[in-house]
């Protein structure tokens, strides 16, 4: 039996510009166990990425802030104060880098994504007087509620669908991911993961993006 994934999106299902990798569509409907996308991405993303790779619908979007499990939404974190901290920003001359239609933050309900050409010296001084964090997933700054996580959101699948969360295995590339390490049974870092996914991770891999992530896959599967 193969084990169930929890796998992050940006930089470990896509390549470096963030285009997911075609052969996310050749592996992932066909495993023999659950897999959970775990994102920084707003909501909308991971749950049209499981319609379209023909997956069931568990998802934790803006890094751990929505869960949906067993056909159930969940919230955690504080869009307002995120808001505030972005109409702050954008008051003393910041920019949050997604144009009129910000399709980026749209739909995002606990957080605020920034794009990371921002002033980010800028940026972490204002959210730390919101008293929120400020991550860099390498393909966004995350404006967000202190302890809400991507693991935390993990925890909180499990219980729902009755899983037990050292039967995963967790493949990410950065500092988001590093919580869903400290949760999943066994966890990989692809190459191009930053430092903190790095530390936090039992192995790092040696190849980087999908490559990385399909190797480990691969040999999940080989050893079944
Ligand atoms: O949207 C981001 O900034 C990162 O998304 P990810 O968590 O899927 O890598
Ligand atoms: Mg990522």
């Amino acid at each position: 039996m193969v084990p169930p994934l929890v796998l992050d999106i940006d930089g470990t299902l896509t390549d470096a510009e963030g285009h997911l990798d075609p052969r996310a569509f050749e592996v992932l409907p066909t495993w023999d166990a659950p897999v959970i996308l775990a994102t920084g991405k707003a909501f909308p993303y991971p749950v049209s990425l499981c319609h379209y790779l023909g997956l069931p619908q568990t998802v934790i979007a803006e890094n751990g802030g929505v869960v949906l499990a067993d056909g159930e939404v969940t919230y955690a974190g504080d869009r307002e104060a995120a808001q505030a901290a972005a109409d702050e920003f954008i008051a003393r001359g910041g920019d949050l880098g997604w144009g009129d239609a910000d399709t980026v933050n749209r739909w995002r309900d606990t957080e605020i994504a920034v794009n990371l050409d921002a002033d980010e010296a800028l940026l972490r001084e204002v959210a730390a007087e919101f008293d929120l964090e400020v991550i860099d997933t390498g393909f966004a700054y995350h404006v967000k509620t202190r302890g809400v996580e991507k693991g935390v959101g993990l925890q909180h699948v499990c219980e729902t669908l009755d899983y037990d969360p050292a039967d995963f295995v967790a493949v990410g590339d950065s500092e988001n991911d590093a919580s869903t390490f400290g949760v999943a049974g066994r966890s990989f870092a692809v190459a191009n993961a930053d430092d903190v996914a790095k530390e936090a991770a039992d192995t790092v891999l040696d190849q980087s993006y999908m490559d990385g992530t399909l190797s480990v896959l691969e040999s999940l599967r080989e050893n079944e």
